[in-house]
């Protein structure tokens, strides 16, 4: 079993498969050059899965593939089957922008995936395209209609940000609401290489809103990124809230990257190299990396002391 230095047990990684986009996304992206890390630095599928396996056995249970955008990555049914067939309870789910989804969708539950959350910011066209730099709500919304139909269960996560798309939230969420599925308002979390004109909602401005319209309690808190909440109707929705006291107390994450890294906190730069140890075939030594990770994680981000993150989002897998 994996346990940090808070007693916290990390059962969960999220894998980033690549960090290439096909989007620009205003909080994430918005100028980095179509230029990207050679083939070879990249860790082959066999790699991850190589590590995956020592992380499964060492008490992971919960993968979540995702990037900059995953089903940029060629045969990612492939390596989903690869981890499913290896354990088929997990709880294996992919983030995506959904763009191409309505290609991939039936693909991926065929070969074992259970879950998918997909980023919708804006219900409006020339919104949405503005802040993708894409024009690409047709698609996505495609996408997420597909991923229903394959039986795919699926989330929605929405960065919600002053002057651009805070006035949507209502609708958001009724769109969410009538498609069944679960919408969760992400605080914009502050960063570097993040559009210096994003500004971030709090997520008590966020709840305001939402009041003025439907009466909600809030439901226990398991160990998700997300607060979740149940209007008078029956309807749940989300808040992911980083800048919150409390919200690293929960944590029970780490990361990977397609480079070959475990990073022990999104915030932060500190990151570890496993890709010597696994192409050498070193296995101890992996394990040994993955415990310096889990211990090395540290307390709480310092989002919550209004600082600014230099951790590119797109490398992390966010
Ligand atoms: N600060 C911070 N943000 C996180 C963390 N985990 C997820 N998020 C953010 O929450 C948003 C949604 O994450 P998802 O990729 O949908 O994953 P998830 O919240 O674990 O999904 P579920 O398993 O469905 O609960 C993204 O913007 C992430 O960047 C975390 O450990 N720390
Ligand atoms: C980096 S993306 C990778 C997966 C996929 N491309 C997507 O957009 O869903 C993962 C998540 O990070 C979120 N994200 C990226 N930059 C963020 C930021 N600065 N603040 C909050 N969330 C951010 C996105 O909204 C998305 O939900
Ligand atoms: S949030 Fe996802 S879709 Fe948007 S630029 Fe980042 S990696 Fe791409
Ligand atoms: S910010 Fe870091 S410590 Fe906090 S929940 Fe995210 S990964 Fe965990």
């Amino acid at each position: 079993m994996l346990i940090d230095k808070f007693e916290r047990k990390i059962d969960y990684i999220r894998v980033s498969v690549t960090s290439r986009c096909n989007f620009r996304c205003l909080y994430c992206m918005p100028n980095t050059p179509f230029e990207w890390e050679p083939h070879e630095n990249i860790l082959r599928y066999e790699e991850m899965f190589e590590f995956l396996r020592l992380a499964i056995d060492e008490g992971i249970n919960k993968i979540r593939l995702t990037g900059g955008e995953p089903l940029l990555r060629k045969d990612l049914d492939v390596f989903v089957k690869m981890l499913h067939d290896y354990r088929p309870d997990l709880d294996l789910a992919l983030t995506t922008n959904g763009y191409y989804l309505k290609e991939y969708a039936k693909k991926l539950k065929d070969a074992g995936l259970k879950r998918v959350n997909m980023s919708l910011d804006s219900l409006k066209p020339e919104v949405a395209a503005k802040i993708a730099q894409k024009d690409v709500l047709n698609r996505v919304i495609q996408g997420l209609d597909e991923a229903l139909k394959v039986g795919l269960k699926v989330k929605l996560n929405t960065v919600v940000m002053q002057g651009i798309n805070d006035t949507e939230i209502l609708d958001l969420l009724e769109f969410a609401k009538n498609k069944g599925v679960t919408i969760r308002f992400i605080e914009f979390m502050e960063n570097e290489r993040a559009y210096p004109g994003v500004k971030r909602v709090d997520s008590k401005v966020i709840l305001d809103k939402i009041a003025k319209k439907y009466k909600f309690k809030e439901l226990p808190k398991d160990n998700s990124a997300s607060r979740y909440f149940e209007t008078e109707d029956g309807y749940v929705f989300g808040i992911i809230e980083p800048h919150n006291e409390d919200f690293c107390k929960s944590c029970n994450r780490i990361r990977l990257t397609a480079e070959g890294y475990l990073i022990p906190c999104l915030f932060f730069t500190e990151s570890y190299n496993i890709k010597e140890a696994l192409r050498e075939g070193n296995i101890q030594k992996a394990s040994e990396i993955l415990r310096e990770v889990v211990a090395n994680k540290p307390e709480k981000n310092d989002w919550q002391d209004e600082e600014v993150s230099t951790r590119a989002f797109w490398e992390t897998g966010g």
